[in-house]
């Protein structure tokens, strides 16, 4: 077994930093974070309500205790809060506080949280120093690693941001117990698409380890830190995503427009829920294809409904609308290229591939069947 507290380096030159991994990092966060800032610096420390219920304070008597000090800027929980008005209020708030460009802009909360300041990171005073605390599953394994910030718009998710690294990434495991279930089950949804990308061994361990994962302990650790693992590998061969990091969307382009189609709300689904049901999605057309076997579609299917995650269209065809309307959404995914649609599809688990002008018809026809029209 692995040390508990595990350190997974992101190699980008000098831009690289490091991923931290284990419980007990948010009580120790300020001397963590005062390594990576120049003396006398300040921060300001970006969280939602319910992440503040919990954590915010054991985060401020640690920057305290470092010398840094700390204005709290507090946004609404939920997806809804990637939008202009709030980055807008995210920003001014930096600014009012008097907080200067060698000043930190600290994510602490869910992935919502950690695209949300990073963008305002990259854009206030045209770049501050920015760390991530990642508290929520999804955001410890995906949205706290790789550097992609942003908001989203009415025409579709992620639309507006940057590429812009944090210098430190502090995952604290022992955050998640206080995560609510449905949202653990929706970020390991990102961890079993790394299984399906490229490592099939590691899909074939969740499928073994999903209840001890669930439970906490070693193979939860183990399961982040292989997770980060993975991203940080793709993230240092392709930080902008001119090539294979397009893999890290796996699900993504049919989970997105479903994001759309039901305007951002969580009550109706979260990113997780959406790339579940995307990823079964990009294994049933890539059998439609004739790419893979459709055996790997049911059995990527029966691993996420044993985590207990959606992975169809029931009770989502009503938000979905129709084919058309899904297609038109999917047409603003940030990985088409000259009108051409391009999609992450696979020759089997843990063998995606980047699939180019993929026809537009053919996609038509399978959301077509799946919305049941
Ligand atoms: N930048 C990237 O590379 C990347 C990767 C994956 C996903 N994302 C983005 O991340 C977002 C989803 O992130 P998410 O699933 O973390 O959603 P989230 O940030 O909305 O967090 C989910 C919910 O859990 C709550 N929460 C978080 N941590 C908690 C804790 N420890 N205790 C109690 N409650 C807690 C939040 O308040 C929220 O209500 C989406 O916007 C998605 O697009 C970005
Ligand atoms: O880091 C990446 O690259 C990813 O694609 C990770 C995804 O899990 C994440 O949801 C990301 O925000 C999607 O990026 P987008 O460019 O499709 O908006
Ligand atoms: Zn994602």
């Amino acid at each position: 077994m692995r040390d508990i507290h595990q350190i997974v380096p992101v190699s980008l030159g000098d831009r690289s930093y490091d991923i931290h991994i284990g419980p007990g990092l948010l009580a120790k966060s300020g001397e963590l974070v005062a390594d990576v800032l120049p003396p006398g610096a300040r921060a300001a420390v970006v969280t939602d309500e319910n992440v503040a219920r919990y954590h915010l304070d054991s985060v401020l008597a640690s920057m305290e205790a470092f010398g840094i000090g700390a204005t709290v800027v507090r946004v609404p929980a939920g997806e809804p809060s990637k939008c202009y008005p709030t980055l807008q209020d995210v920003v001014e708030r930096i600014l009012d506080a008097r907080l200067e460009r060698g000043d930190a802009v600290i994510a602490l909360g869910g992935g919502v949280i950690g695209d949300l300041a990073g963008f305002a990171a990259a854009i206030a005073r045209r770049g501050m120093r920015f760390v991530q605390m990642p508290t929520s599953l999804l955001a410890q394994v995906d949205s706290s690693v790789g550097g992609k910030t942003g908001i989203n718009s009415p025409h579709g998710k992620n639309l507006v941001g940057a590429f812009y690294q944090p210098q430190l990434v502090l995952a604290d495991t022992d955050a998640l117990d206080t995560l609510p279930d449905r949202e653990f089950r929706a970020g390991y949804a990102e961890v079993v698409k790394y299984g399906l990308i490229d490592r099939p061994d590691f899909f074939a361990w969740l499928e073994r380890q999903w209840p001890a994962i669930r439970a906490g302990g070693p193979e939860r650790i183990n399961a982040i830190a292989e997770s980060c693992r993975a991203k940080s590998a793709v993230v240092a061969r392709d930080e902008r995503e001119t090539g294979d990091r397009a893999l890290l969307n796996l699900g993504h382009t049919f989970g997105h427009a479903l994001e759309a189609a039901a305007k951002f709300d969580p009550e109706i689904i979260v990113h997780g829920e959406g790339v579940a049901i995307g990823m079964v999605m990009a294994h049933e057309f890539s059998a439609r294809m004739n790419l893979a076997s459709p055996d790997d579609a049911k059995r990527v299917a029966a691993h996420l409904e044993t985590a207990g995650l959606p992975t169809n269209l029931n009770g989502l065809k009503a938000v979905a609308g129709n084919a058309d309307r899904m297609l038109d959404f999917i047409a603003q995914d940030k990985k088409v290229t000259r009108g051409a649609l391009n999609f992450i599809l696979t020759r089997g688990i843990g063998q995606a591939f980047v699939a180019r002008d993929v026809p537009a018809s053919e996609v038509h026809a399978y959301l077509a069947g799946a919305i049941g029209e």
